[in-house]
């Protein structure tokens, strides 16, 4: 099969089918657990890293394509400020950058001024989801926000159903909740199964996108699993990590959980989203997740409504390249602020 990614449309892809009124993808309904396909589940980490492997070996994006290719990356992206010395003048420039996150002199010098590039959310912790909200306002960007304990989710269970029903009553339209891994870790299905419905449920309309915090999970199998008891829950997303794990986003570890997305879709016919987080910070990283994401679900998945990034610093780099692609030269590091 090959990799090499064309030129997409980017105006297309930002108002693909199946969106519901309000911007978002279709919902996952979600299903009874059932524990023989759970058990089933089984991952040969060898062939996954040889998939990986062939994809690195090969040149994933035509020259000319790639332009095109990171303004899409930035139409997946969840801009992210998560840090424990965040304060609102910080997610306030975020949000300023997330409603234009390429300078318009490069959008004109590829001929992209007409289009509304803007990145696909904002994501915050709850404590600045008011002020999110308020600096996007009319943009039509949705604001996500971390609740359920962030990043270790390890407080009490009830808190954390109320802090997604405040992020809700904030204006988050999407939460990213993180999954106890310690069900994970004791193979209790059934509670991770339980969890996640609540969370769902106290979701309500907020689109919900499930972190298993992968890099703690220890085995492939127990990430096959857990994607597919959480998707089974009604995750509309499964998300690799926090961004706070030693070990974060990586391309075998989406590979899994994009093969999970494919078996529940085959089975149930619902789509589910995947958003790699943490670590995303190169260009050229976000052209081999979607690389692999065209490869594994094909075209419906190159869409903020089924794929994101949850990333800090890869608008940055994305922006520079796009400059290298424009004037020929690279600028300093300094000249792409984010936040
Ligand atoms: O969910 C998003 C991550 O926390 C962002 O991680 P990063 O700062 O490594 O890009």
């Amino acid at each position: 099969m090959s990799t090499a990614l064309r030129k997409p449309d980017v105006a297309a892809a930002m108002s693909s089918p199946g969106i519901d009124s309000s911007g978002h993808g279709m919902r996952n309904p979600g299903m009874s657990l059932d524990m023989g396909w759970v058990e089933s589940v089984r991952v040969n980490r060898s062939a996954a890293d040889r998939r990986i492997q062939s994809l690195a070996g090969r040149r994933t994006v035509k020259k000319e394509a790639q332009a095109a290719w990171l303004l899409k990356a930035v139409t997946c992206m969840d801009l992210t400020t998560l840090n424990g010395d965040d304060t609102e003048g910080r997610v306030r420039r975020l949000c300023a950058k997330a409603m234009n996150p390429v300078k318009p002199s490069l959008l004109a010098a590829m001929g992209m001024e007409e289009r509304r590039i803007t990145t696909a959310a904002v994501c915050v912790y709850h404590r600045f989801v008011g002020t999110a909200v308020d600096a996007l306002q009319g943009s039509g960007i949705p604001v996500a926000a971390v609740s359920t304990g962030f990043p270790a989710g390890l407080t009490p269970h009830h808190l954390k159903l109320q802090e997604i029903e405040e992020s809700v009553a904030a204006g988050a339209r999407e939460i990213d909740i993180v999954i106890t891994r310690e069900y994970v870790l004791t193979g209790n299905w059934q509670a991770l199964y339980e969890e996640m419905k609540d969370y769902r449920a106290a979701c309500g309309d907020a689109h919900v996108k499930a972190i298993l915090a992968t890099g703690d999970l220890k085995t492939l199998n127990n990430i096959a699993r857990a994607s597919l008891v959480c998707m089974m829950a009604g995750a509309d997303f499964i998300k690799t990590s926090t961004g706070k794990e030693s070990v974060n986003a990586t391309l075998p570890i989406t590979m899994v959980m994009l093969r999970m997305i494919r078996q529940y879709q085959a089975l149930t016919g619902i789509r589910v989203g995947h958003k790699p987080a943490g670590g995303v910070s190169k260009a050229k990283d976000s052209l081999s997740y979607l690389a692999l994401v065209k490869e594994e679900l094909g075209d419906a998945w190159l869409a903020p409504e089924l794929f994101r990034f949850g990333a800090s610093s890869l608008l940055g780099d994305i922006e520079r390249q796009l400059e290298h692609h424009v004037e020929g030269a690279y600028s300093a590091n300094h000249r792409h602020p984010i936040g």
